[in-house]
């Protein structure tokens, strides 16, 4: 029986108070986070990490002192597995990029699992050099250290893929039914990026539009008023916008009820718990937005895991390397540049 070893990555999230330094200690030491060459990459993400730690410790303190990231997605690593128990055997591992359990931890697990293939199944729908690319070169890395050398077959990107865009657009269109007064606006939020990474050709920000613009056209609303906007900024470079704070304020301005649905995240974390749940709930009331609901993210949703297994499934009919949802080949040398955005 053919065994196939299915990674899912995520960033990861500090697991109790001690481990919020050091987590974002490896966020920043990361090159695809910060372009700078070492030793001032250490020495700046040091300081930064050093800085950031307070505020990131006081989010983190709303969820119990560490992050549920990794319950939610062992959650949708095992009914991940489930829903592709007819390809033989199948098992699921999971691989963080900046916490607990690191690609180096797993790459040995799938190792000594010695599967015939492997699928790398990145948990972001939108491809990003600082997320999706970053935790693909450090699998190679690791992999290539350890000699692991099954096939690997690569889901690249997925933003149009539809269990889920049907998913996202069923969470919202149920999220605002809750509101009894008033047209409302969607907000999409997603985490944002420094402009100068999108100038330079990733292809995050124009997936995240894709994605988006197929939701409405699944919740098939007449008149649906919606923005997508970007949320999570830090540090002192410029991020693009519009920054999900300004739509905020904007919708106090003109009055309307606000819906935000996470279109970027598929699980719960601290960015929409914390940040969409308290800090954006409580501007919203400040600014005099009349009703604000969160969104849910597909989580464990049979109709996002479906999805997932049928992009599993599609790379494995495939070739060894990296795809996407339109079945065009990314470019497996940078990793930067999608092929499908230029098409
Ligand atoms: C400083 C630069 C950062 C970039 C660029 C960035 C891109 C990026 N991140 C996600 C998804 C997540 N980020 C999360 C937390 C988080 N991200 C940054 C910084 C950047 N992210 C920091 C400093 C933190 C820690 C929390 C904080 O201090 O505010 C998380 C949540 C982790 C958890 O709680 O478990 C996710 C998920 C994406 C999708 C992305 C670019 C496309
Ligand atoms: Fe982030
Ligand atoms: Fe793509």
């Amino acid at each position: 029986m053919t065994k196939t070893a299915i990674v899912l990555f995520n960033l990861g999230g500090p697991d109790r108070p001690d481990s919020v330094r050091p987590f974002l200690f490896n966020l920043f030491n990361d090159p695809a986070i910060i372009g700078l060459p070492n030793p001032l990459r250490y020495l700046v993400a040091k300081l930064i990490s050093g800085r950031r730690a307070p505020v990131a410790a006081e989010i983190y303190q709303h969820l119990g002192g560490g992050s549920p990231l990794l319950p939610n997605t062992v959650a949708q690593a095992d009914a991940l597995t489930d829903a592709l128990s007819d390809l033989g055997e199948v098992k699921s591992f999971i691989a963080m990029r900046y916490w607990h359990p690191m690609t180096e931890e797993t790459v040995r697990a799938v190792l000594d699992y010695a599967p015939d293939q492997v699928v790398l199944l990145p948990l972001y729908p939108q491809f990003s050099t600082t997320t999706t690319a970053s935790s693909l070169k450090k699998w190679r890395e690791e992999a290539t250290k350890v000699g692991l050398s099954a096939p690997t077959h690569i889901v690249g990107c997925y933003p149009r893929a539809d269990g889920y865009i049907r998913s996202v657009a069923q969470l919202t269109k149920a999220a605002m039914a809750q509101i009894t007064a008033g047209k409302p606006r969607i907000l999409f939020s997603a985490h944002g990026l420094p402009k100068k990474v999108v100038e330079k050709g990733d292809p995050y920000q124009w997936q995240v539009e894709q994605s988006a613009a197929r939701v409405v056209a699944a919740m098939d609303v007449p008149d649906l008023d919606w923005v997508v906007c970007y949320q999570s900024r830090v540090g002192p470079l410029e991020w693009i916008g519009p920054s999900t704070d300004q739509e905020i304020r904007r919708a106090g301005q003109d009055g309307v009820p606000l819906v935000v649905c996470p279109i970027a995240f598929v699980s719960e974390h601290s960015e929409t718990l914390v940040e969409i749940e308290l800090e954006y709930r409580h501007l919203a009331e400040e600014s005099g937005v009349p009703a604000f609901i969160r969104v849910p993210t597909p989580g464990d949703d049979p109709l996002f895991i479906e999805s997932l297994a049928k992009s599993v499934r599609d790379v494995l009919a495939r070739p060894a390397g990296i795809w996407s949802d339109e079945g065009n080949k990314l470019c497996p040398a940078q990793f930067g540049r999608c092929m499908c955005q230029a098409g």
